[in-house]
């Protein structure tokens, strides 16, 4: 779908806003041609990280489309209760599991787009090799770190609040990124494209809205991301974003957009394709590029009217995060001069997604219009009451 030049930031949303490559659960995304999808790892069912101690058994003798190896390998990261469940129970339960969510185009498309990021980290050279791998005294500024020092879950949710300002209802913003670390982000990326360049390889786009910027789970990132999210960003999205999911986030997107003279120049009104996105600028220095939000919506309500108070702009500073559901209707306004350049995490939730599909919501508690129809019903439902009350009494009176 294509954007007006304005970006569709006007109140009235009508059919101006798109998904970024937003696609049935698990999902992929595909490159500006629509062709090569970046991978999923949906892990509903299975634990995030592998019992590393856990001996896993031999499936050979199992028949199945799937190699006995994948199996043994799956084994470890299944939930407790199952890990000493009879072989023949584990094995069910994980063909069950790779048969719902790995249909034939599905693995086919993972499959070539590992065989891509192999190819990609089996010959470029890293400028940075600290950049991938996370630490916290090298990547964060101090006040970021220190509010997660916290042993209790009590004070440290408190530390986390201290640190945020919340504008707009649904929208953070914190200090997190140190200058250092964003320069070597920048020259890394620099230096991925230059080897792009250099070696006529093919790239995938971040997503179908950018032709510019490089997916940093491509080129090696994905681990230090992953960690990211692990050890903060679930933090913070348990306190704010337990909504959509933020407590069980277990897949991500991690890419990098850039903006300016022969760059991206702005970006359409979108939603994300996750339940919380992360966005970071890393520099460099420009005019303009600000994030305009029009609140959240589900998908009955996503080309809903803005309220007055769901209208926010903000400002990016390098260095300084914005986080907000997934969902939150937004976009990015031209940026008029110099480049500007972003670290996006777009963190996912499979079993939130699958939880979803079986609640049968009317409505949600996330999105704006919901609550606001809501409201309305319940204002009818008070102002019916009082009238039949008041003619109760004048009857009464009679
Ligand atoms: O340019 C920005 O800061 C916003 C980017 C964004 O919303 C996205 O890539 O999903
Ligand atoms: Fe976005």
């Amino acid at each position: 779908m294509t954007m007006p030049a304005n970006g569709g930031a006007d109140r009235r949303t009508d059919s101006v806003l798109t998904a970024l490559s937003s696609t049935p659960v698990p999902v992929g995304n595909m490159d500006a041609n629509g062709t090569v999808p970046v991978p999923v790892n949906s892990n509903y069912g299975l634990r995030l990280s592998p019992k590393k101690d856990h001996k896993p058994e031999n499936y050979e003798d199992f028949q199945s489309e799937f190699s006995p190896l994948l199996f043994s390998a799956l084994e470890r990261h299944l939930p407790p209760n199952l890990l000493n469940a009879p072989r023949e129970v584990k094995f069910n339960h994980m063909l069950d599991i790779l048969r719902r969510y790995w249909n034939e185009g599905e693995r086919r498309r993972v499959k070539q787009h590992s065989l891509y990021r192999e190819r990609i980290m089996s010959s470029y050279q890293p400028l940075y090799r600290e950049l991938y791998e996370l630490n916290p005294s090298s990547f964060f500024v101090p006040s970021f770190i220190n509010a997660f020092m916290a042993n209790d879950d009590v004070s440290r949710n408190q530390s986390i609040r201290n640190i945020m300002s919340e504008p707009v209802p649904g929208v953070l913003t914190f200090d997190m990124l140190l200058p250092d670390f964003c320069s070597k982000m920048l020259a890394e990326v620099e230096n991925y494209e230059k080897w792009i360049m250099e070696t006529k390889s093919a790239t995938i786009r971040p997503n179908t809205m950018n032709k510019f910027g490089v997916v940093l789970d491509d080129f090696g990132m994905e681990p230090m991301l992953e960690k990211l999210i692990e050890d903060f960003i679930r933090d913070i999205s348990k306190i704010f974003f337990i909504d959509v999911g933020g407590y069980a986030l277990d897949s991500h997107h991690g890419f990098v957009v850039e903006y300016g003279v022969d760059r991206d120049l702005e970006l359409g009104f979108h939603v994300d394709d996750s339940e919380v996105t992360l966005n970071v600028c890393l520099g460099k220095q420009f005019a303009g590029g600000e994030l305009y939000f029009r609140g959240v919506r589900c998908e009955k309500h996503m080309h809903t009217e803005s309220q007055p108070e769901e209208i926010f702009e903000y400002s990016h500073v390098p260095g300084r995060a914005v986080i907000h559901r997934g969902r939150h209707r937004h976009g990015a306004r031209p940026t008029t001069a110099g480049n500007r350049v972003n670290l996006l995490i777009w963190c996912r939730s499979a079993v939130f997604r699958e939880l979803r599909k079986h609640m049968n919501e009317s409505t949600t508690r996330w999105c704006g219009e919901c609550q606001r129809e809501k409201r309305e019903r319940l204002d009818r439902a008070v102002a019916e009451k009082k009238e039949e009350l008041m003619w109760n009494r004048i009857l009464r009176l009679r």
